[in-house]
């Protein structure tokens, strides 16, 4: 066998085992956007919670390699990684939502992952074939902004993806760059579960009116053009940063959110 062979049978093992180690994930969702900062790991976590809350267990897979949040964002600051048998164990948080992240092995949280693609590729596939799932009911996906490595090895590796999440502001720049995003998983043929517009508007602490920071009903522009489901809006709340956020107006909307997504994965 020469090199190219052996590399192709490496490669087709690990696409076994990576199906063979998900096999009983019930919900397998992405999130994504084509644009940075718009709420994507935001949004996961606050999913996640709301899974977490129904009874499900509930992992979140941070795939963004050199600007990796949801450990600080779940309040994870001193992971201790754990194996069963020779299979890591996602790190369990303080809600009780399990999470993987490569900041769990690096050296220190201020060091930088700096690579290339085939190596970011080799971490994600290698997180996926060799993490201990058992017994995760819904595995949610956090991926970087845009349609590069990171998303496509998401796509590309994961069998039987339920559907993306799509997040957006409804800024037109961001809505110009998700189009590309949302045209990417329709050409990978992976059903998107729906659109979510983050940081819709600010409601003023005085008055109550409502100011639109980013323009108007650019989710919906955008699940119209496609023909997708709009999952719902979400405000823009200074106090949105933590996970310990007292209840808000934000968490009404992730419940209505909630509910239309857990729609959308019966449709599937
Ligand atoms: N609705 C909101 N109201 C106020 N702040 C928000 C809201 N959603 C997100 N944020 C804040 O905006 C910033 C970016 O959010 P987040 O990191 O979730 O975006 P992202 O799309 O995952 O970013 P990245 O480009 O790194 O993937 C964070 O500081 C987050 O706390």
């Amino acid at each position: 066998m020469n090199t190219e062979d052996t590399q192709k049978l490496a490669i087709m093992k690990q696409d076994v085992e990576i199906a063979r180690a998900l096999s009983n994930i019930k919900h397998k969702i992405v999130v994504m956007s084509g644009k940075g900062g718009v709420g994507k790991s935001t949004i996961t976590v606050k999913l996640a919670e709301e899974f977490n809350r129904d009874g499900y267990k509930v992992c979140i897979l941070d795939a963004d390699i050199h600007g990796p949040d949801i450990p600080e964002m779940m309040q994870v600051h001193e992971p201790e990684v754990t194996l069963t048998g020779n299979k890591i164990n996602p790190t369990v948080t303080p809600s009780g939502v399990r999470v993987l992240s490569i900041e769990f092995f690096l050296p220190s949280k201020d060091t930088p992952v700096i690579w290339r693609g085939p190596k970011k590729t080799g971490a994600i596939r290698q997180f996926l074939s060799d993490v201990n799932w058992d017994g995760i009911d819904v595995l949610m996906v956090d991926n970087p902004p845009g349609t590069g490595d990171e998303p496509l090895t998401v796509l590309q590796s994961i069998p039987s993806i339920n559907g993306a999440v799509i997040v957006t502001t409804p800024h037109k720049f961001a809505i110009h760059d998700v189009k590309k995003c949302v045209n990417m998983v329709k050409h990978m043929k992976i059903p998107v579960l729906g659109i979510i517009e983050n940081m819709s508007y600010l409601k003023c602490p005085s008055c109550g009116e409502k100011i639109f920071l980013f323009g108007k009903e650019g989710g919906k522009y955008l699940a119209e053009k496609f023909n997708l489901r709009f999952l719902g809006k979400v405000p823009f709340d200074t106090r949105m940063t933590a996970t310990d956020a007292p209840p808000t107006l934000i968490h009404s909307e992730i419940r209505k959110i909630f509910k239309n997504l857990k729609e959308s994965l019966k449709d599937r």
